[in-house]
């Protein structure tokens, strides 16, 4: 199974720069994933990798091979890649049986009669529809299709498996049904997966790794838990997952732990940083809501961070309660596992609960609102 190597992607339609400097290596059997809001240039990329897109400049090779080299004006066309693909419409031949779809990319290829029967039946069985190969794409569910439309993209044994979007056209139960069978189909066949979407749990639940991307850059690649817990900036923490923001001033920092004076509250807080920022520098502070605790206004708490504030909101969502906290001119959104609290509480936590950016760079509500749309 090869590795998936990308390096100084960019791509312009017309004037407008869409990819600008692309880089990441993709390793051998690995689930990778492109996530980011929408048309911040996932599937370009993915298209650029599949032959679909000519990159502007840049090159990818995959286990060696190169398939695009602007600088060499070299160029592999798409059927000579070897690269299995699935898209978020599926793009079945609604005309032909499940068996035929499933022919088409073999008679392509000019496989012989009998090692057909015998790939179309592996890729079906696979995927466990084997029983289904004489019906038509309208007498499938959209979870079925989606299905064979996988088998149609494994059946002559691609070296890399591109995906679209697969899931989406899928209700939120089949949604999440399909997704934990992917992830275990990839495992099982270990095959190298590039995988493009805007779902942050989608990503986070199955990739290896994750490359956030925003308006043509990739902005963080990493591992989801180091994604989620260590957010290279406050879009990307915005974006996957839901997170507080605070603005304010630097105070000072000493021993990795840096004070910060909240803006509208006066409030100050310690947050463990590691930035190289100087006193009186605009920061953004950023606390997850299920890093944060609630107690009583009366409890007796210790902690770096304890904050006096009141319960404005309270609802229910099933095995937790979600909060809304006033801090001065903030609401504060607390998740919490305690559905008693009311009036006046006390907000905690530890400064490693934290996360601290330099400048007052809040996602914009607007554009909060606009990535939990996405998302
Ligand atoms: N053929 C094209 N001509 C001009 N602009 C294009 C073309 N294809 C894509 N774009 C633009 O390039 C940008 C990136 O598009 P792309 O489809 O890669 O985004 P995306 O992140 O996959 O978004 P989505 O999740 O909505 O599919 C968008 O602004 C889009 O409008």
């Amino acid at each position: 199974m090869p590795e998936v190597q990308v390096s100084g992607l960019h791509k312009k339609f017309g004037d407008v720069t869409v990819l600008n400097d692309i880089n990441f290596t993709i390793r051998e059997g690995e689930f990778f994933t492109l996530l980011g809001p929408s048309g911040c240039g996932k599937s370009t990329t993915l298209n650029c990798i599949a032959g679909l897109e000519s990159p502007t400049a840049g090159s990818i090779t995959v286990d060696g091979v190169p398939f695009v080299d602007t600088a060499k004006k070299l160029y592999v066309p798409t059927e000579e890649r070897n690269l299995g693909m699935v898209f978020q419409s599926y793009a079945l031949w609604p005309h032909m049986t499940v068996e035929a779809n499933l022919v088409m990319p073999l008679a392509i290829r000019k496989v012989s009669k009998e090692e057909k029967a015998v790939r179309i039946h592996e890729a079906l069985d696979t995927v466990g529809l084997a029983h289904l190969k004489d019906r038509y794409p309208h007498q499938l569910s959209g979870g079925q299709q989606q299905r064979v439309a996988l088998a149609r993209a494994l059946v002559y044994s691609p070296s890399v498996l591109l995906l679209d979007e697969p899931l989406s056209n899928l209700d939120a139960k089949l949604r999440e049904q399909s997704r934990a069978w992917l992830k275990r189909l990839q495992v099982e066949l270990g095959i190298t997966t590039v995988y493009v979407t805007h779902d942050q749990d989608e990503a986070l639940s199955l990739s290896d790794r994750i490359a956030v991307m925003f308006e043509g850059n990739m902005t963080q690649i990493g591992a989801p838990a180091e994604i989620y817990e260590r957010p290279a900036t406050a879009a990307v923490a915005a974006f996957v997952g839901s997170c507080n923001f605070f603005t304010g001033r630097l105070e000072e920092t000493r021993g990795g732990i840096a004070r910060v004076r909240l803006d509208n509250t006066g409030l100050v807080v310690k947050v463990a940083s590691t930035l190289a920022l100087s006193p009186g520098d605009a920061v953004t502070v950023a606390v997850r809501p299920e890093r944060l605790t609630i107690t009583p206004a009366s409890a007796d708490v210790t902690g770096a961070n304890v904050l006096d504030t009141s319960v404005l909101t309270r609802s229910y969502v099933g095995s937790r309660y979600e909060y809304g906290l006033k801090l001065g001119t903030n609401v504060v959104q607390v998740i919490s596992p305690t559905g008693n609290l009311d009036g006046d509480v006390r907000l905690v936590f530890d400064a490693d609960d934290a996360l601290l950016y330099a400048g007052s760079n809040v996602p914009s509500a607007e554009a909060q609102e606009l990535m939990t749309v996405a998302s």
